[in-house]
Order: C-alpha cells, then structure tokens, then sequence
C-alpha cells in the first residue's frame, strides 16, 4: 500500500462490555424478517424499478412469507408514490402483510408520505435522521440537542398525523441512520427522547431500528453494542430492536446473526444482498443458515432458483455464481475427494434411510432449495474416480468395479487435462463407449454352452477374429472360464480372469446385464466391459474387450 493506514485510519472505538452474554446464546427462532428490497435495495440500483418490476418483485416476496416489506420512499420520487398507491388501491396486501414507507425527518417529506398511504389498513412509517458524529458536525452542522430537535419534529408531526388518520394503524419505527457511527450513549438518549416523544408503552409498541448503515468493524462488535443498548434503553420492552446491517467489510450476514444472539429482535435485508455500495444484509443466506441448524426460518425459500431469477431481472445484478445456497455452482464438486465423499455420502443415505443430513461436502440439501443432485458432480481435471463413477451410475446405471473406476478415470482425465474444461456427462458416456465398446479383432457373434457334468460346461462361440470368422471350443467352471480356455486353445490367446462383476441395468423387458472384468495377459491386467440383454452374452463380451484393450 502506498498510504500509511495508521495516519489515514484510526481504529472503531468500541464499547466496553466485559460482562456480555450473547457468545452463549442460541437462535432458536427466527427475527421477524423486514425485506427492504423495493427501498434501500431500489434506492441502489442503476435502474430504480418501474411500478411492474417492483410488483413482481413484491409478489415474490409476499409468496416467500415476509409480513413486513418497506415498499419505497414515497416523498422521494413519483414512481415510489404511485407504486405505493398502487398497491393500496388495487387492493394487493394481504391482511397479514405490513407495508413500510421511510422518510426523512422533514415535514414536507413525512405530509406527503402520509398521502400516500392514505387508506392503508395498516402501516410502518419509518422516520430516520443521521445521528453520527460526522454527519453531525460535516452534514447537518448541529450539535446533540440539534440533532434530537430534528427527531423530535418529525416524531411530532407523524404523531399528529397518525392520530388524524381515520384509515388504519400506524406502527412507528425509527432510525438513528449511521448509528455504527454514533456515540452509542448518544444513541440511547436520543432513542429515549424519540420514544417518550411517541409515547411508546404497553401496546404501542416502537421499532428502533439501528443500522449498520456502514459496517464499521467486526461482528462482535455490533453484537456487544446492540445488547448493551438493549440492557441499557430504558423501556426496553416496549421497544422491538431491529437491526438492519450493510456488508462493507463482507460480514452482514455474521453481524446479523451475532445481533440477533445478542437480543435484536428483528432483522431487515435483501433478497442476495442487493443495496447500498456492498449491499444489505442477505436475508436468503440468513434465513438458510437457520434451516440448516434445524431452526424453520419462516421464509420459503424451497425454490430457490425462481426467487434468484426475479431478483436478478428485477434488479439487473447477477446472483454470483458462488454466492451462498443460491449460486449456479454452489452444489457442484469438481475435485476428485470431494466426489468422492459426496458420492458415498449419497449411497450412506439411501441405505440408512435416515432423515438427518449427513453428506460431506454439502451443508444443505439442495433438493431443499429445489435444486437437483444433477449438476453435483461435475467433470473437469482436477476430478478423480469417484466422480467419474458418479457420473456413469447416474446417467446411465453403469456401477463400476472400483479398479475399473481407477483406470476409467485415468482415461478422462487426460482428456480433460489436454482439453483443459469441463467435461460433459454425455462426453464422459462416448469416452466410455469407445474405451470399452469400441469393436476389436476379436469379437463374439453367438455362443452355446451345455453342462458336462458337476460344475463343468462346455462352450462352443462363434466369434470374429482379425476378420475371419471362427468357432471356437472349451470347457471349464462357467461359461467365461470355458471361453477363456477356447481363446488360449483355437485363437492362442492366453489370458486369466482376475475378477468379474455383474449388475442389471434397467427394469422388465428394457433391463440388460452390464458386465465388467479385469483379464490378465502379455501386458499385464486390463479392464474390460460390455452389455447386453443376456448375462453371458454381456460376460464373453466384456473378455472380449479386455482383450481388444490389450
Ligand atoms: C442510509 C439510507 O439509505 S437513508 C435513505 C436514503 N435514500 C434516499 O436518499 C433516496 C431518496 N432521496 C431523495 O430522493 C432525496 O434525497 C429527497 C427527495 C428525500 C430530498 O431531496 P432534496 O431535498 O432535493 O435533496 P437532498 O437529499 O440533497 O437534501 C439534503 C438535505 O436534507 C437534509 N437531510 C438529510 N437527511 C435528513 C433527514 N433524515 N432528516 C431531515 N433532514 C435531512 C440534509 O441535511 C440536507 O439539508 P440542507 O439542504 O439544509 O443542507
Ligand atoms: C434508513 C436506514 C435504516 C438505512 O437505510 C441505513 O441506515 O442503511
């Protein structure tokens, strides 16, 4: 670095809390979720949305299962005011879902915000002012008190409003914007004097919410600060602490989750984390996190792809593909261990019938979020056997021996190495073919076998051997050992069976048999497959091929 940070930057001055209690507490119930995609996550975008994107987006987030949805600043722009009036008019909030409206602490702004809400059953009217030193002293040039006289004001004037209404309730939350940086005993006097001026008390309840407007340090640090503020507030329990972290240092999500432990009781964010510079806290993430501790997070997020799809044509950002639970590539294993585990993850739980999740490498079922186990395991070089076996077992049923497996991958991933991508599944199936099926000089046309008497057969082929046709005899313990002897004793071929394995693909008329063995000759031992609808056909087929690889 070409700055020296030390004289630049001075360290967050954080709170004292020696005794604090929010290491040891447990989530074991969801905040109230607050989606603030159609205000802050708007106010951010290049594009601002369009009454028809924000009503597909607020679709989207009524059907995902948010009660409270901050639909816009309606004293800001028209296309807030009239998407706002939209929604009321047209009648599109169900009874048990609470639209939110922000605005400054100015008159002008909170009298047209009222209009705009004019016939709403109920509503949120979130009132904010800057509160931190800076902006103090840089933005408003007032001191404490200037500071909570302009609260103040406007907590009056929606005070007086709300009484005037004769719609429907009016909840009251307020915002000490830039709380992170602000004194946090200023915070408290002026969230005191905000209340008391509200009248906060038993059944009228107020929402503080206190933003990490920006992220300013270490998670631990919002933490000790929001339960000190709660132990500390007078009337605590009439307030409802909400918390609404941004990701500028990309740690939204833990401080969060640390703020929820340490006694917020509710959380605003995003769908992905759109907002502001780095964006608002990711509300998807958070709420998966919570599923995968086995806590409900009461946001359906079973279909993960279609929220992901509306949110990103909605907002016009991409959803990275590596970003938590949602990404394109965020269930799929490339390197060789990791298949490797995953795949006998897979086969653990289909024997052990067990509903606990338990596959390495995989924190979430993706089933659960409506992704499939398709693009699991996918085929580059850096994957080993595990995969490539994965990959034919699903596709096309074919379970390979283990030492088949080891030499079946070497094959693809040399391929994979000279054509250095990824590798299809179908790729993976026409390397297969051609490695195991692709017709030799020898090759068996149709065979007999009659018993000769306890354990012995006799065997008569008709094979194909450097273009000539031939019939060949043996005998031995079983088919294969007999065609093995004819190969030696007609054709010279001197070959052993080492192992041999069998399985059916498919069921009913379509199943055939799938045949694996590994023969040993001249040039040590070498697989060989083949498959057909009968189970010897498919074994003297497979020697067959061995014998072609040699
Ligand atoms: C952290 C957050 O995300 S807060 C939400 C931020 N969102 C937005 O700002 C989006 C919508 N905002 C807007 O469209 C505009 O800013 C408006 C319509 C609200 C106001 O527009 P304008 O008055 O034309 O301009 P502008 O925003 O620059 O006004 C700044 C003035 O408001 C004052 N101000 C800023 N915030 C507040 C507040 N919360 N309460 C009272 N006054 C405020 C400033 O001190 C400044 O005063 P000055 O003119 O005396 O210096
Ligand atoms: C208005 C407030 C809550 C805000 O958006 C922020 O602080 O980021």
């Amino acid at each position: 670095m070409k700055t020296d940070a030390a004289s630049k930057y001075r360290p967050y001055p954080a709170i004292k809390l020696t005794d604090r209690r929010w290491p040891d507490a447990v989530i074991d119930h969801p905040p109230m979720w607050c989606s603030v995609d159609l205000r802050d996550g708007n106010q951010a975008l290049i594009d601002p949305m369009d009454t028809e994107r924000k009503m597909r987006l607020w679709h989207t987030l009524v059907g995902m299962g948010f009660k409270e949805i901050e639909v816009g600043f309606p004293a800001a722009s028209q296309t807030d005011y009239d998407f706002i009036r939209h929604l009321i008019d047209g009648n599109h909030i169900p009874d048990d879902v609470t639209i939110q409206i922000l605005t400054q602490s100015r008159e002008d702004l909170i009298r047209k915000s009222f209009e705009a809400l004019e016939g709403a059953k109920k509503a949120v009217v979130h009132l904010y002012n800057s509160t931190s030193e800076v902006q103090r002293r840089v933005v408003f040039g007032f001191d404490r008190q200037g500071c909570v006289d302009l609260a103040l004001g406007g907590v009056r004037l929606v005070r007086e409003l709300s009484a005037a209404r004769r719609d429907g309730e009016i909840v009251f939350q307020y915002s000490p914007e830039s709380f992170t940086g602000t004194e946090p005993d200023f915070a408290i006097e002026i969230v005191e004097a905000v209340a008391q001026e509200w009248g906060a008390g038993p059944g009228r309840k107020m929402i503080v919410n206190l933003p990490a407007t920006v992220e300013m340090s270490t998670p631990n640090v919002y933490a000790d600060v929001i339960e000190w503020f709660g132990r500390t507030v007078k009337g605590r329990e009439n307030l409802i602490i909400s918390v609404h972290p941004h990701n500028d240092r990309g740690t939204g999500v833990a401080a969060a989750e640390l703020a929820v432990m340490a006694g917020a009781d509710r959380v605003e964010g995003t769908l992905f984390g759109n907002g502001e510079r780095t964006g608002n806290v990711d509300v998807c993430t958070l709420a998966l996190n919570l599923f995968t501790q086995g806590v409900n997070p009461g946001l359906d997020l079973s279909d993960i792809d279609t929220i992901r799809q509306v949110a990103e044509e909605c907002t016009g950002l991409p959803v990275h593909q590596r970003h938590p639970y949602a990404g394109e590539l965020v269930y799929t294993a490339f390197s060789g261990s990791h298949q490797d585990a995953i795949k006998k993850g897979f086969t653990a739980r289909k024997t052990a019938n067990d509903e606990v999740w338990e596959v390495p490498y995989l924190p979430i079922d993706p089933a659960d979020v409506g992704r499939t186990y398709e693009a699991v395991i996918r085929i580059n070089s850096q994957s080993g056997k595990g995969g490539v076996a994965y990959v034919l077992e699903r596709d096309h049923g074919l379970e390979l021996p283990k030492a088949m497996q080891s030499e079946f991958a070497r094959v693809v991933q040399q391929v994979a190495d000279r054509e250095g991508r990824e590798l299809s599944a179908e790729e993976i199936y026409v390397f297969f073919e051609r490695t195991y099926y692709t017709p030799g000089a020898l090759q068996v046309m149709d065979y007999s076998t009659i018993p000769t008497g306890k354990g012995a057969r006799s065997l008569t082929a008709t094979v194909s051997w450097n273009g000539q046709t031939r019939t060949i005899t043996g005998s031995g313990t079983g088919p294969v050992d007999a065609f093995v002897h004819a190969l030696g004793k007609d054709l010279g071929i001197k070959v052993k069976v080492r192992d041999y394995h069998e399985h059916s693909v498919g069921q009913g008329s379509e199943a055939q048999a799938a045949c694996y063995v590994a023969v040993d000759g001249k040039y040590g031992v070498v697989h060989g497959a083949a498959t057909d609808v009968s189970v010897t056909m498919a074994a003297l087929a497979a020697v067959a091929s061995a014998v072609n690889r040699m």
